[in-house]
This record gives C-alpha cells, sequence and structure tokens, in this order.
C-alpha cells in the first residue's frame, strides 16, 4: 500500500541544454508541485503506515532549499528539469524516508515526472 502527500513550492528556472531558441531557455517560474509516496502496511494498532506528519517533517527540510529560490544555482540542479528534480529530491529524502516509494514533480497543470528510484 502507498500514502502520499502533497506540497508546493515557488521557484525559477531555465533549461540551459534545450536546442537555441526553446522557451524553456528563458527563465521562468513555476509553482511547483510535490507529492511524496511511502509505502508499507499499516500498523495493527495504528492503522496507518506512517503519521503524514512525519512525511511533512521530513520533507520541510529539502523542500526550504527551493522554496523561492533560482534552481539553477542549487548544486545538482544546474540542468532543473522535472526528472533531475525528482532524483535530487528523492537523493535528500530517502535518508530520514527510507520508505519513500516515490517521489512526483508537476511544473504545470499539465507536465511533470514521477520519479521510484
Ligand atoms: N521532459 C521534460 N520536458 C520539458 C521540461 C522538463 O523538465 N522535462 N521542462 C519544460 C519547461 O520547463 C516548461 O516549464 C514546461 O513545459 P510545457 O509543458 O511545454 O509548458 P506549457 O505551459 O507550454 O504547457 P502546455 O500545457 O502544453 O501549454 C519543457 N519541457
Ligand atoms: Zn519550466
Amino acid at each position: 500500500m502507498e500514502i502520499f502527500k502533497d506540497f508546493h513550492f515557488e521557484a525559477a528556472h531555465r533549461l540551459p541544454k534545450v536546442p537555441a531558441g526553446h522557451k524553456c531557455e528563458r527563465l521562468h517560474g513555476h509553482s511547483f508541485q510535490l507529492r511524496v509516496y511511502v509505502a508499507g502496511e499499516p500498523g495493527e494498532v495504528t492503522g496507518w503506515i506512517m503519521d503524514f506528519g512525519d512525511i511533512k517533517a521530513a520533507c520541510k527540510p529539502v523542500i526550504a532549499q527551493l522554496d523561492h529560490y533560482y534552481l539553477n544555482d542549487i548544486e545538482g540542479l544546474e540542468n532543473p528539469t522535472s526528472e533531475n528534480l525528482c532524483r535530487w529530491i528523492w537523493d535528500r529524502l530517502v535518508p530520514a524516508l527510507p520508505t519513500l516509494a516515490g517521489v512526483e514533480i508537476r511544473e504545470t497543470c499539465t507536465s511533470g515526472c514521477i520519479y521510484r528510484g
């Protein structure tokens, strides 16, 4: 079974590796939507896999590194595609959330990525 918790953060980026003239070469921003999945079986007593509050606590310091930043300035995010962002978040979350099952990023209402490690 999987549970998830949603977050959002605001950030600016540009994609330096796109072909010349691509719109995403220009500086622009998104209200990024982040969904974090955790896998497991509900405890017999608790009835839950993990307290949503504990997921939130684990994600807070990672999101704080992204919210209202220019992503290209962040080490490891020099090419901040959704794919690279998912992997970057996964790598920083998994030590605190060993049962992490997925990191989903939505850049816009219609575009996003899910990484399952
Ligand atoms: N595979 C990827 N493709 C694109 C990425 C990415 O991270 N991975 N990123 C972008 C841009 O950053 C852009 O912000 C999102 O692009 P797009 O979905 O084309 O945005 P639109 O607002 O134009 O979407 P529509 O709903 O089609 O209007 C580009 N590609
Ligand atoms: Zn973008």
